[in-house]
């Protein structure tokens, strides 16, 4: 690592940037929250989002002691780039900064986890509740994914609306931490002010449909949730609503997993 991305993972994360040995000393057991056996793990709970076909929360996806193993192994063992898509930068507030981490290909041992507990969790829930969750080709495609990115989050950042590039196959999982936060999903064919949009309000396109992830949670995006429904995260003052009550922000850090569409 060259003191250019040390100095990018020091400004993302704090002080306690650390290299490879560092991240090897949290062990795989710790990192899944003590219980490796799959056998043993209680099935997670997880809602549909009824409005939307393919949207799917699992708000106790990880315990506080995984998200503080996770959140530490992210610290400690990414190679980060500033990057700029366009949509970022809009979602950017003022002159404050959107951080990111990016990790393609090869995943760090603790994303891999990660990933194995993504299709834990689907496979311990449909096994239990026969639901489908994700469509099997995408479920035991190998690998599930391969392409990381944390995102951290000030309060008052957020990232606005948009469907993930098209370079990016279906079925994307993100994982919340640190704090919580309303993600708000709007469908791609509604467009106030179009001639038909009197019908939209008939087929339920009109309005947005707000999702709240608490840390540990963990959403999954497929079919339709992934290309018909863009998602936002609006945190400006005034926007983050819960039953009624405006959330407290603090900062917020997510981890998006998706798989690279193969190149031709
Ligand atoms: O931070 C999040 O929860 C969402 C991130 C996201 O939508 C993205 O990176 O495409
Ligand atoms: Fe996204």
């Amino acid at each position: 690592m060259d003191e250019w991305q040390k100095a990018v993972m020091r400004e993302a994360f704090g002080d306690s940037s650390g290299s490879e040995e560092e991240e090897e000393a949290i062990t795989e057991d710790e990192a899944r929250g003590g219980s490796g056996d799959r056998s043993k793990r209680l099935v997670p709970i997880w809602e549909a989002v009824v409005e939307i076909r393919g949207l799917w929360l699992c708000t106790d996806f990880l315990s506080p002691q995984q998200q503080s193993r996770l959140l530490s192994a992210l610290r400690r063992g990414l190679v980060l780039f500033h990057i700029s898509h366009s949509f970022d930068l809009k979602a950017v507030t003022d002159k404050s900064q959107l951080q990111k981490a990016m990790r393609f290909g090869n995943l760090p041992w603790w994303a891999t986890e990660l990933c194995n507990s993504v299709r834990d969790a689907v496979v311990l829930a449909e096994e239990a509740a026969g639901a489908r969750l994700l469509p099997p080709d995408i479920l035991w495609r190998q690998p599930l994914f391969d392409q990381l990115i944390a995102n951290v989050y000030q309060p008052g950042e957020g990232i606005c609306a948009h469907v993930d590039l098209m370079r990016f196959e279906d079925g994307i999982a993100i994982v919340s931490l640190e704090s919580s936060c309303v993600m708000h999903f709007s469908n791609v064919e509604h467009e106030e002010g179009r001639e038909d949009a009197e019908e939209d309000e008939e087929r339920g396109k009109v309005g947005k449909v707000p999702v709240y992830l608490p840390p540990g949670s963990l959403v999954l995006l497929s079919g339709d949730a992934r290309y018909s429904w863009k998602h936002e995260i609006n945190r400006r003052p005034g926007f983050q609503f819960w039953e009624g009550k405006e959330l407290n922000q603090k900062q917020r850090t997510s981890i998006t997993l998706r798989k690279l569409c193969p190149v031709d």
